[in-house]
C-alpha cells in the first residue's frame, strides 16, 4: 500500500524568543535533527464499514487507536470537508478531544502527550476526515526541549497528511536523496495547519517555529511576516540539553501573566528585545571576509545574545540549570543564551570561528560533568521534505 513520508526539522531561536508572542522580531534557523511522519491510509473494514485510526509515537513506546465511527462522533461527518482553508480548532472541539484522551489511560509521566495527541486528532480528521489509516512518528529532537518539536511534529504530519488527502502536490526527489519538497504555494498550506497544531500544543504560539521548520534556512520573524536570511558565514553553536522537563504552553502563559502584572516595564523589555533581534539580524546577513572581520562579527552576536539572556531572565523563563551553563561557559570566555521557551530544555553557546578544538573539548566536558548533554547542529538548512514509501 502507498504510503507517504515527510520530514520537518526542529529549529534554534538566536534571539527574540516570547518577546515574538507579543509582536517583537525573532531569528529562528532550522537544525539538521528532523521529526518524521509516515501515514497509510487503510480500506474500511468490510462488516462496519469504519475501521481505525491509529498513531505510532514510536519516542514514547506508545500505540493509540480510535474507531472511525467514535470520531465520527466528535468530529461530524463534514470533518475533513475544508482541506483547503485552515481553520482553529474550537472550544467545543478541544473539550470533546479531552474527553477521548481521558479513556486513553495515558500514564502519569507521560501525560504531556495529550497535547501531542490532541494536535494529530486535529489535524488528521481535518485534512482526511475520519477515514481508515496509520500513521507513525519519530523524531530525532528531545521533546519539550526548546528545540520546536511541537512545530516539526505539526509540519511533518500536516506534509503527510495534505500529500495523502492529494491537496498538495510533492517534486521529485532532490539529485542524490529520496527526499523533495513542494511547491511555495503547498507550502503555505502545510504550515498554516501545522500553525493549528502549534495552537493546540502551544496555546497562544507566534508562528516562528512552524513557519522555519516549513520554509528551513535562517528566519526574522515579525507579527506572522518572515524574511529569509542569508548568512554570509556559518554560524557554529553548541548546544546543551539541561534534560530539564518544561512545558511551552505553561511559560508562555507566565510571561503574558508577567505583562499583565507591569504592563510598561514588561513593553519595554519586549521592545529591548525587538531592537537586539533587529541589530542580530541585520549582523548575521553582513559580509565579513577576513579573520577580523568575521571576529568582530561574532563578537556582536555574542553581545547581542547575552544582552538577550539578561531580558529573558526578567521574563521569569530562565532556569537554575541554565544559569549553569552560563557560569560554565562564561569561565571559557563564551556566551550562551537559552533556546526556545527556556525553564529547563536547552542552551546555545556561541563557537567562534577561532576557538581552539581543545578549548571547546574542555568546555564540554565540564558542562557534561553537570548531567547535561552536548551536541552541535548544523544550522540553517532544509525545511519540511517529502517521499513516497
Ligand atoms: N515526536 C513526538 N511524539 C509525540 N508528541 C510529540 C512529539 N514531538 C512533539 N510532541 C508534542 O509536543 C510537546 C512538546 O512541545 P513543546 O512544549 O512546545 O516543546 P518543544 O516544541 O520545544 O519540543 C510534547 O509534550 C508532545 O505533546
Ligand atoms: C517561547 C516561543 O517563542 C518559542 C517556543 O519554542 P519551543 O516550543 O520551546 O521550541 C513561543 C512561540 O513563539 O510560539
Ligand atoms: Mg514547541
Amino acid at each position: 500500500m502507498e504510503g507517504f513520508r515527510a520530514r520537518a526539522p526542529g529549529k534554534i531561536i538566536l534571539a527574540g524568543e516570547h518577546a515574538v508572542v507579543h509582536g517583537s522580531a525573532a531569528v529562528a534557523a532550522a537544525i539538521d535533527l528532523y521529526t518524521h511522519s509516515s501515514l497509510h491510509l487503510l480500506p474500511a473494514s468490510e462488516e462496519d464499514g469504519a475501521g481505525a485510526v491509529e498513531v505510532d509515537l514510536r519516542d514514547t513506546g506508545l500505540v493509540f487507536s480510535w474507531p472511525c465511527a467514535r470520531l465520527r462522533e466528535v468530529f461530524g461527518d463534514t470533518a475533513g470537508a475544508a482541506v483547503n482553508a485552515p481553520k482553529p480548532c474550537s472550544s467545543d472541539e478541544l473539550a470533546a478531544m479531552a474527553e477521548l484522551l481521558e479513556q486513553e489511560h495515558i500514564p502519569e509521566d507521560k501525560i504531556w502527550l495529550a497535547a501531542g495527541l490532541s494536535a494529530f486528532l486535529y489535524l488528521y480528521t481535518s485534512i482526511l476526515g475520519c477515514r481508515p489509516g496509520k500513521a507513525v512518528v519519530k523524531s530525532d529532537l528531545p521533546l519539550g526541549a526548546g528545540l520546536g518539536s511541537s512545530a516539526a511534529f505539526s509540519v511533518s504530519l500536516s506534509g503527510a497528511l495534505l500529500a495523502a488527502a492529494g491537496a498538495v502536490r510533492p517534486q521529485a526527489a532532490d539529485a542524490g536523496t529520496e527526499w523533495g519538497s513542494f511547491h511555495k504555494e503547498d507550502l503555505e498550506l502545510v504550515n498554516q495547519w501545522a500553525f493549528q497544531g502549534e495552537k493546540i500544543i502551544h496555546g497562544k504560539p507566534s508562528g516562528i517555529d512552524n513557519a522555519v521548520s516549513t520554509f528551513g534556512s535562517m528566519i526574522k520573524f515579525k507579527k506572522g511576516e518572515f524574511t529569509n536570511l542569508k548568512s554570509s558565514n556559518p554560524v557554529k553553536m553548541l548546544i546543551t540539553d539541561t534534560k530539564v522537563g518544561r512545558n511551552t504552553k505553561a511559560l508562555v502563559a507566565g510571561v503574558s501573566e508577567r505583562a499583565s502584572r507591569h504592563p510598561d516595564a514588561m513593553a519595554s523589555v519586549i521592545s529591548a528585545v525587538n531592537s537586539i533581534s533587529e541589530e542580530l539580524s541585520s549582523i548575521v546577513e553582513l559580509a565579513a571576509d577576513d579573520e577580523v572581520a568575521i571576529t568582530a562579527k561574532e563578537e556582536k552576536l555574542a553581545e547581542l545574545m547575552e544582552m538577550n539572556q539578561g531580558l529573558l531572565q526578567c521574563m521569569g523563563v530562565s532556569h537554575c540549570a541554565i544559569e549553569t551553563v552560563l557560569r560554565t561557559t562564561l569561565k571559557y570566555n563564551l556566551v550562551s543564551k537559552l533556546t526556545g521557551a527556556g525553564g529547563g530544555g536547552c542552551v546555545l553557546t556561541l563557537i567562534p570561528s577561532l576557538l581552539p578544538n581543545s578549548v571547546l573539548e574542555k568546555t564540554t566536558a565540564e558542562i557534561e560533568s553537570h548531567g547535561f548533554r552536548c551536541f552541535q547542529v548544523k544550522v540553517g538548512g532544509r525545511g519540511l521534505q517529502f517521499c513516497r514509501g
